[in-house]
């Protein structure tokens, strides 16, 4: 299902005195099955945007269309329960969600409360929490007995129980240590690719976006004000700069190397990998030459 908003605004309270405008006509498009990174200062607006991606906000004006449904200001939108079962939001700590006696039930509440029986609702969940890395005997665990990283994994399961068409990842790595953050990213990267599940990630991790996403969103002061590949955006470090943000570690590392030898490589490279080939490459061809 795509997602496009025309010329949404958002503002909080609005007609009170604490009125808060956080987003000023943004538009954009996320085509099904790709994978798209959100990225911005803190408070640019990225946490109110992902809320409009299954209507938990309304725009205050503009329109939001998520598949076949429309959300506009003002309009009643028809339906939205079915959304929110395409569009699965993996919010900021999403542990503090938790609330059922066992992870099966915990796992097992979202799709019965959509109707799915409990014996496919109970299948889903011993099948996905191999998926998200746990031993099958958690199931019969409290997940207040978990550790904080086990406790998140139940919550990604959890989402995945619905078996969204899209799911949006707010920050899903933040508190976890650095081996388990990569392999939440590599899992969520694989049933990208694996299930074709349109993925949104909101994150302050330019390493991440630079790895995982086809396509970057940069959000700034509540409007979106770049759009573009990795590589597009990370080459322009001036104009990123004007955003507050930094690129990856490593194409500043790149940018130094370059300085250094006094020549350009062929492209940004976004991972150590690519760089070490392109560096190898610049030692053949120097050795060709010579
Ligand atoms: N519930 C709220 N009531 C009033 N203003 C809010 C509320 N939530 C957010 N805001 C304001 O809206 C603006 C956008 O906030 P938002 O949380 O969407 O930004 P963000 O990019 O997600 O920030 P962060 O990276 O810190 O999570 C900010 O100025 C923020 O202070």
């Amino acid at each position: 299902m795509d997602i496009k908003l025309q010329q949404v605004s958002y503002a909080y309270s609005q007609g009170t005195p604490f009125e808060k405008r956080a987003l000023f006509d943004v538009n954009f498009e996320i085509p099904s099955h790709t994978y798209q990174a959100i990225i911005g200062h803190t408070g640019s607006g990225k946490s109110t945007i992902l809320q409009h991606f299954n209507a938990l906000l309304k725009p205050t004006t503009g329109i939001v269309q998520l598949g076949d449904r429309t959300v506009e200001a003002g309009k009643k939108a028809k339906d939205l329960k079915a959304v929110r079962q395409r569009v699965g939001i993996v919010f900021q700590f999403p542990e503090h969600q938790l609330f059922e006696e066992t992870v099966l039930k915990d796992i097992m509440f979202g799709p019965m409360n959509f109707g799915v029986s409990a014996t496919e609702a109970e299948a889903r969940a011993r099948e996905l929490v191999r998926l998200v890395g746990l031993p099958e005997n958690v199931l019969e665990k409290s997940p207040f007995d978990l550790s904080g990283g086990q406790m998140r994994r139940v919550a990604i399961a959890g989402v995945l129980a619905m078996e969204p068409e899209v799911i949006v990842l707010d920050e899903p790595t933040a508190g976890l240590d650095p081996r388990g953050q990569k392999e939440i990213m590599e899992m969520f990267y694989t049933l990208h690719q694996e299930r074709n599940l349109t993925t949104i990630l909101v994150t302050h991790s330019m390493e991440d976006a630079a790895r995982y996403a086809d396509n970057l969103i940069i959000m700034h002061e509540g409007k979106n004000v770049l759009s573009g590949t990795p590589r597009e955006i990370f080459k322009d470090i001036e104009t990123l700069k004007q955003f507050r943000l930094e690129p990856p570690r490593i194409v500043r590392f790149q940018q130094k190397v370059e300085k250094m030898i006094n020549t350009s490589l062929a492209k940004v490279c976004l991972t150590e990998e690519e760089l070490a080939i392109e560096m190898a490459r610049l030692l053949r061809e120097e050795r060709a030459e010579s």
